[in-house]
């Protein structure tokens, strides 16, 4: 399993010319990384010095992290499965029109899968990016560095997992499916370009 690999590892093997993983389990690994920042912001945050407000919402913030990170951390490995069963489906034979039929079939059901699986992943990384926000508002201002890291971290991931959604939906002949897909995915960017500047500019009062 592609999560259970040393960092060293996971980046050797990402940098060697065997096609998985690709963008979409980097982009699940982004997001991780991101929720588990603000996680350590909020465990900062949960201190005696601290007030009930600011406890209150780091005790949220590390319930919903713990979810986010286990979930996109499935993805990671996850993603590298669905888009190895389009790799799968392209490697079927295509002699007879039979063969054809079931193959283009079978690589349609495939490419939904690795559309539908990023998507997963940029939801998650929107709630990535509104908790980072939260812990830059309201966490510990020592390690409000590391909320914005997350902030950025789940940007990147966000963005990623649309552009994998996106290169998939343009094989999918099904329009219906893809037009409607690619408006959802679309929205995503949206609400993640207005997240991104929320995040600058609380980490721009806060750090400077
Ligand atoms: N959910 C999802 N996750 C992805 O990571 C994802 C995706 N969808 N959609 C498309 C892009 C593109 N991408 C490639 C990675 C390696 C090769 C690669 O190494 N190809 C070899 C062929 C390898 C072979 O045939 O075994 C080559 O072109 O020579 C190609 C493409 C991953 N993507």
């Amino acid at each position: 399993m592609l999560i259970n690999m040393t960092l060293s590892e996971f980046i050797d093997e990402t940098a060697s010319n065997s096609p998985a993983p690709g963008g979409g389990s980097a982009s699940a690994l982004a997001g991780a990384l991101g929720a588990s920042l603000s996680s350590m912001v909020a465990e900062l945050s949960m201190g005696k010095e601290m007030d009930e407000g600011t406890k209150n919402k780091a005790k949220g913030t590390i319930r919903i992290c713990k979810d986010l990170i286990r979930e996109l951390k499935e993805g990671v490995d996850k993603d590298t499965q669905a888009f190895n069963r389009v790799m799968d489906a392209f490697k079927m034979p295509k002699a007879t029109e039979d063969e054809k039929n079931k193959r283009s079939e079978a690589i349609q059901e495939a490419m939904k899968e690795a559309a539908e699986l990023p998507y997963e992943t940029a939801l998650l990384c929107i709630d990535v990016m509104n908790v980072a926000l939260d812990m830059l508002k309201a966490g510990n201002k020592n390690a409000a560095s590391d909320a914005a890291v997350s902030g950025f971290m789940g940007y990147a991931a966000l963005n990623g997992a649309v552009y994998n959604i996106k290169i998939n939906l343009n094989s999918i002949k099904d329009t219906e499916y893809a037009n409607e897909m690619r408006a959802q995915a679309q929205g995503l960017i949206k609400e993640g370009d207005l997240l991104l500047e929320k995040i600058k500019s609380a980490a721009k009062e806060t750090i400077g």
